[in-house]
């Protein structure tokens, strides 16, 4: 079944459970402190096989010690859907796990 874009409001409900993340431009984003180069790096590894996984993939960026996402639907065309929903949920997971902050 095709992805649809989600409403603002409906972006903004879900949001109220996922704390961290927003909206930037039409883009999903959050950005993580895990501490070290070393542990941030692990975390991307986590990431991006949950992505894998999923089959839905964000920019994600590696900096001194800091993971970034941003990610929305390109088949949506370009808009945040249930999928970028669904993966911030479970990015969510990894990164409590990794001692993210
Ligand atoms: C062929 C493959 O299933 C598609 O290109 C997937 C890959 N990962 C994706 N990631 C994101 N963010 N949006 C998509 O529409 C998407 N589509």
């Amino acid at each position: 079944m095709p992805l649809k874009a989600l409403s603002r409001q409906e972006v903004d409900a879900r949001l109220a459970e996922l704390p961290g993340w927003s909206v930037e431009g039409d883009r999903l984003t959050r950005a993580y402190d895990l501490g070290s180069h070393l542990a941030a790096a692990a975390l991307v590894g986590d990431i991006a096989r949950v992505q894998d996984e999923l089959d839905h993939h964000s920019d994600l960026t590696l900096g001194y010690r800091t993971v970034t996402l941003a990610v929305n639907t390109h088949s949506a065309g370009d808009a945040v859907t249930e999928a970028d929903i669904a993966l911030a949920r479970r990015v969510e997971a990894l990164a409590s796990g990794h001692g993210a902050t």
